[in-house]
């Protein structure tokens, strides 16, 4: 009952929540090395030392308290706020096969309007949500098995059409063999039920999930404590920011918003958009202007104005494109300036629909950003979820939050039980 009582975040980020963080002894960074660094690589920053191109433009004030749409800290998982869905583009939209780097000028997505009070809905527990979103995957691989398993005894093709089943769902071979041995143990000649399958399933993937289901961390003392969002275009960059200011804000702590995707206008306007819903600061430039400049100016605030936690988006980029993986790097190279150990949190965001090419996008991700944790995004808008517990298998890497819509309460810590019985179809 007292676990109840810490705030959500608290329980779930492993941080105590009244822990006082404390500021890093990171050198002082000088307007003369951040000028050298310029020099040679055209940082623009806002130090009246260096060349400055753009203005910050701080927007929300990170003082005013979270509006109405907060979701109550303490009721976090059990609590729903209502989503707006909208159709999720097929990967191959939202992975062109080329991307240039000029700026572009599309269409603000909004984030999510909040739920006028008297249209509340009824409301869902997270794990209902989480079934939801899942039930394209679920579905996929319950019907399969239904199909094998009814009215037969277990012989070694209906071995083999449940290994094909479960490698195309994505839950990669190692998963798919396990599953089928396990099944094999003692059961030949026998009947089996779907639902016993189904058991085994759910039992398998918790096991390669549960290494890997990890709270995100912020009670190392770090401020700010900064947070550095990276993956391909369209993965959910900006929309996993804004969901995870809303969950820090109501965990009461101080966060400021970088919106460090300079080549989308309409990213800056989302994050601003949010920064406005819940009371976080957002330090943006205009479009086009230089990503790393702005990240260092947003160390800067955030230092100066001792904010807990520093959420830094940036352009999406596919893993393939050398010159835009470089200037991510700078963008790494220039929070160092600041702090020698930020970012402190490297989050991918990974897009559920895109299927194999994540584990693709771990990979080059992880050696040039040297990511930390995973979010898994639009898990409700593919078959194909099962391509979570591959990465887990292969990669080992954190999984922090899974994405099962746009809500802002869509977004929750990643749990393994819950995730292996809602991809398994069980109650
Ligand atoms: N269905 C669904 N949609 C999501 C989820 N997460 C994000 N989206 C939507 O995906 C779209 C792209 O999200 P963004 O946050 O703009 O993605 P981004 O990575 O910042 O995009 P770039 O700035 O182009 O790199 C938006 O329409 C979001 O609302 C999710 O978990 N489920």
């Amino acid at each position: 009952m007292s676990e109840k009582k810490r705030g959500f975040l608290g329980r779930l980020f492993g941080g105590k929540e009244t822990a006082e963080s404390q500021a890093e002894p990171a050198p002082e960074t000088t307007s003369e090395t951040v000028a050298e660094e310029s020099a040679s690589e055209e940082v623009q920053t806002d130090d009246p030392s260096v060349d400055v191109e753009m203005e910050v433009q701080p927007v929300a004030s990170m003082n005013e308290p979270p509006r109405p749409m907060q979701l109550d800290a303490a009721q976090g998982l059990g609590q729903t706020m209502s989503s707006v869905p909208s159709p999720v583009p097929p990967a191959a939209e939202i992975l062109p096969t080329d991307v240039s780097l000029e700026a572009e000028s599309d269409p603000v997505i909004e984030p999510p309007a909040e739920p006028e009070p008297a249209q509340e809905e009824p409301k869902q527990s997270w794990f209902q949500r989480l079934k939801n979103g899942l039930s394209r995957s679920s579905a996929s691989l319950t019907e399969g098995i239904s199909s094998i398993f009814t009215k037969r005894k277990l012989d070694a093709s209906m071995l083999e059409e449940l290994e094909d089943i479960l490698i195309q769902a994505d839950l990669g071979v190692d998963t798919a063999m396990a599953i089928t041995e396990r099944l094999s143990d003692g059961r030949y000649d026998k009947e089996i039920s779907p639902e016993e399958v189904r058991a085994i399933l759910s039992e398998e993937v918790e096991k390669v999930l549960e290494p890997v289901a990890k709270p995100l961390d912020l009670a190392a003392g770090h401020k700010p404590h900064v947070v550095l969002m990276v993956g391909v275009n369209g993965t959910g960059k900006t929309t996993t920011i804004g969901k995870l200011s809303q969950k820090l804000r109501s965990e009461g702590r101080s966060v400021m918003l970088a919106a460090g995707d300079t080549f989308r206008a309409a990213a800056v306007e989302q994050l601003k958009i949010w920064g406005e819903r819940t009371g976080a600061e957002v330090i943006a430039r205009d479009t086009g202007a230089d990503a790393a400049g702005l990240a260092f100016d947003a160390m800067k605030e955030a230092r100066d104005k001792a904010v807990d936690v520093l959420l830094i988006d940036t352009a999406g980029r596919l893993q393939n494109k050398a010159e835009l993986m470089d200037e991510l790097e700078k963008v790494i190279r220039v929070i160092k300036k600041h702090d020698p150990d930020a970012p402190h949190t490297v989050l991918l965001t990974l897009d559920a629909t895109t299927g194999q090419n994540a584990l693709n996008q771990v990979e080059i991700f992880g050696k040039v950003a040297g990511v930390t944790g995973l979010v898994m995004t639009k898990l409700d808008g593919t078959a194909r979820g099962g391509i979570l517990v591959a990465i887990a298998a292969k990669h080992g890497l954190p999984v922090h939050f899974i994405g099962v819509g746009e809500g802002v309460a869509d977004l929750e810590p990643f749990s393994a039980k819950d995730f292996a019985s809602a991809i398994a179809g069980l109650a």
